[in-house]
This record gives structure tokens, C-alpha cells and sequence, in this order.
């Protein structure tokens, strides 16, 4: 029996997955290194244990080698047959998960200023499990391919056309946890999955994806992962007349990039920190200033997307906040009773599955983006190699 490994080397943190390779992989165990920098903390879950160890200074290379470290006894000798990259910008001909190959690393890494907090990391990722895992194949799942469907309406700006075809277009991301929750209504609530439903990924990067049977029909995410949602760090929406005037203010791209991407949202706003559980826990009146506006923009985003869909049928929370901070839903449902959205204010205080009072259902599901990336590496063994999940 060989392996997948999953592998999501995000902005501050590094999350494996190690799966039994079959048509729908087993998990094994899951690792992560978070708050990679000077004190970085190494988790790994394997049978229902959690063991965590603090690990001092690491940076992303030398947090994937302990995480690498940390699973090989839990391997058994057994060969790792493929790893599966979360990769989060594809570009607009992208519209599943790819082999990788030398061109298309290539192709990817021009991506990276459009992700600059995501992709060199995803192919650092890449490069390092090419030199730890020659013989696996490896297999690239990306943020935005689920949304590459968008009706035209909602993949363009009011740009000149020529603008669109050298593929300055509304990508949207998070799209590995978007297919996860839409493959679990599929399951588990067929009724509202043939119908129109909003998903908010509320996790240190937040979006708001709309679905209709299904598909992705709308995202508040954009041509980066910077647009929609304010997030731990990033802006959200903001005016490019922002832009322009910091740019005649003397303010270098270098600077405006660091400025939207890693000084804004709620750490910006609070001037405290970047994290929901923090703020939510503070007394400072700026803590509180920063939760209002995330929650007034939520709502905000999930009355729009209603709009895109011409009504709604469920909404779903998932990711760090979505599924663990009863107030930030509290707050942005407040405002939206009038699209049939209601609270039952001690399901929603429990995390509870299932959170409404009123006619539209309004759900928390965990995601698992680990999940998908496993299954897109699972059927690229298939493909190339038959006999490898026997
Ligand atoms: N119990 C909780 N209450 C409020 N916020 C929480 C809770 N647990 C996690 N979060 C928040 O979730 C966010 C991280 O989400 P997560 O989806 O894990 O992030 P990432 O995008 O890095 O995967 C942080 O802002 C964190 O504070
Ligand atoms: C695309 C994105 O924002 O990802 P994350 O939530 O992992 O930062
Ligand atoms: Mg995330």
C-alpha cells in the first residue's frame, strides 16, 4: 500500500496530510508547523492523538523538514506515490488539477505576483518535495480552478477587452474548500444543494463564494487574493483611487504591496493583532472597531452575492472564524433577517451543524481542503499509474 501527501504551505503556517492511497483516500494523519518565524509550534494528529512541540525558529524550508521528519516513522517504510500540492493561483486556463511538470512550474511561478503571500511558498513547497520525493508523482490542485466557470458577468472588470484577454479577469480562491463544502451538501443535503447557496471561508484569508447546484457562480475574491473579504492582514475591498493617490503620495509598489497585504485588516484596524481570537477577547474599543467592520462587510458580501443569485436557499459558514466565532456570525447575521436568515442563539453559541431559526438554513461546516487535494493526487495515480492504490 504506497502514500499521498498533501501539502498547504500557506502564508504563516505549513499543513500535511498523509493518506492510504485508494479512490477516496484514508487519512492517515495530519501535521502542521504554525506561526512559522521565531518561535514556530509543530503539530501532528494521528488515531485521535495530538502531540504539539514547540520547535523555536523555522522558517517554511526548515518547517516542511520537521514536518517530513515527524511522519516518516508513521510511514512505515511504506513509499510516498504521490504529493499533492495546493497551488492557489492557476491563471485562466487552469480549470482543474494538473501533473506537475518543469513548463508548468515555470508557468506558475509568473503567477506569483498575483499571490505574493501564497504561491512562492506553494512552489517552494514543489521544489522541496521534488528533491524529498524524486520517484512520487506530484500533482498540483489549485484555489482558483473551481471558479473558473463564472458566468462572464462575474469573471471581467469594466476593463478595455484586450485587458481581459491577457487574463486580468475575477478569478476567485479558496476554491479546494468551496468544492469540499459543495461535495458535502452534495452528501449530506441534496435538496439545498440543488439550489443557491452562499459559503463564507472565514479563516485567516476570507471569501464568500456563491453556489448554484453546485458550481461557483460568484466570489468576492478577485484577480488576487486581496479583494472581497477583509482579512487577518489584507484589505478587502478598497477604492484603486486609494491606490493612486498612495502612489503620488511616493509610496513604492513594494511598499503599497506590503501595506494592502500584511499591515491591513484587522490588524490594521485594531492596531493588535491579526487574530480573530484575540480580538474577540480584548476589551480595547479598536479590537472591537476591527470585529464591526469584518461583520458589517460580511453582511454586506452575503446580501450581494443573494442578489447574484437571485435569492438563497442555505449559507455556510466554514474556516478558523466561520466555524469557531459565534459572535463575528451573531453580529453579520443581525442585519440580514430580511433575506429569511434568523440565528437559534444557543446552536449558533454550541458551533452547532445546524444554527437557524428561520426559514433558510444556515449551517457550519468544517472544511477539509487536505481532502481534496488527496483525492486529485489519488486520481492522478490512477491515471499514471494504475496498479499504485492496491
Ligand atoms: N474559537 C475561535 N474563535 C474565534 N476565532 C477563531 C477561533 N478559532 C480560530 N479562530 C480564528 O480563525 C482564524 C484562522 O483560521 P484558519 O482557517 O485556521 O486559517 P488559515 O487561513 O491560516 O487556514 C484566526 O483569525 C483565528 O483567530
Ligand atoms: C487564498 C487565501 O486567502 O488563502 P488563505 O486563506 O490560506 O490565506
Ligand atoms: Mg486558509
Amino acid at each position: 500500500m504506497s502514500l499521498i501527501l498533501t501539502l498547504n504551505a500557506g502564508s504563516s503556517s505549513i499543513k500535511v496530510g498523509l493518506y492510504a492511497a485508494a479512490d477516496e483516500p484514508r487519512e492517515e494523519a495530519r501535521g502542521q508547523v504554525e506561526a512559522l518565524g521565531p518561535a514556530a509550534r509543530l503539530e501532528i494528529e494521528t488515531g485521535g492523538e495530538r502531540t504539539v512541540t514547540e520547535i523555536g525558529p523555522a522558517d517554511h524550508a526548515a518547517g516542511l523538514a520537521r514536518l517530513v521528519a515527524a511522519l516518516a516513522p508513521l510511514r512505515a517504510g511504506r513509499p510516498i506515490a504521490a504529493v499533492g500540492h495546493r497551488i492557489v493561483h492557476g491563471g485562466p486556463d487552469i480549470d482543474g488539477p494538473r501533473v506537475l511538470t518543469p513548463d508548468l512550474i515555470d508557468h506558475l511561478d509568473t503567477l506569483s505576483p498575483l499571490a505574493p503571500l501564497h504561491q512562492p511558498h506553494n512552489l517552494s513547497g514543489v521544489r522541496a518535495a521534488l528533491a524529498e520525493f524524486p520517484d512520487a508523482v506530484q500533482v498540483a490542485a489549485f484555489d482558483t480552478a473551481f471558479h473558473r466557470g463564472h458566468p462572464w458577468v462575474n469573471d471581467t472588470f469594466a476593463l478595455p477587452r484586450r485587458f481581459y484577454a491577457a487574463g486580468v479577469r475575477r478569478y476567485g480562491f479558496h476554491g479546494l474548500s468551496y468544492d469540499y463544502i459543495a461535495g458535502r451538501l452534495a452528501t449530506d443535503h441534496p435538496d439545498l444543494a440543488a439550489g443557491r447557496v452562499i459559503v463564507a471561508h472565514l479563516g485567516n484569508g476570507a471569501s464568500l463564494c456563491a453556489l448554484e447546484a453546485g458550481r461557483s457562480v460568484a466570489s468576492t475574491m478577485g484577480f488576487s487574493a486581496l479583494d472581497g473579504m477583509p482579512m487577518g492582514t489584507r484589505v478587502g475591498q478598497l477604492d484603486p483611487g486609494v491606490v493612486l493617490y498612495l502612489m503620488g503620495q511616493g509610496m513604492t509598489a513594494a511598499e503599497i504591496t506590503r501595506l494592502l497585504y500584511s499591515e491591513s485588516g484587522l490588524k490594521g484596524l485594531s492596531g493588535i493583532s491579526h487574530d480573530m481570537r484575540v480580538l474577540l477577547a480584548s476589551d480595547a474599543p479598536e479590537a472591537a472597531e476591527a470585529v464591526a467592520y469584518f461583520t458589517f462587510r460580511l453582511a454586506r458580501e452575503i446580501g450581494g452575492l443573494a442578489a447574484a443569485l437571485g435569492g438563497l436557499d442555505a449559507l455556510v459558514f466554514t474556516g478558523g472564524i466561520g466555524e469557531h466565532a459565534a459572535p463575528v456570525r451573531a453580529q453579520a447575521l443581525a442585519r440580514l433577517g430580511f433575506l429569511g436568515l434568523a440565528l437559534d442563539p444557543a446552536a449558533n453559541a454550541a458551533n452547532a451543524p445546524a444554527i437557524h431559526a428561520g426559514p433558510v438554513p444556515i449551517l457550519v461546516i468544517p472544511t477539509d481542503e487536505e481532502r481534496i487535494i488527496a483525492r486529485a493526487a489519488a486520481r492522478a495515480l490512477l491515471t499514471s499509474a494504475p496498479d499504485q492504490t492496491k
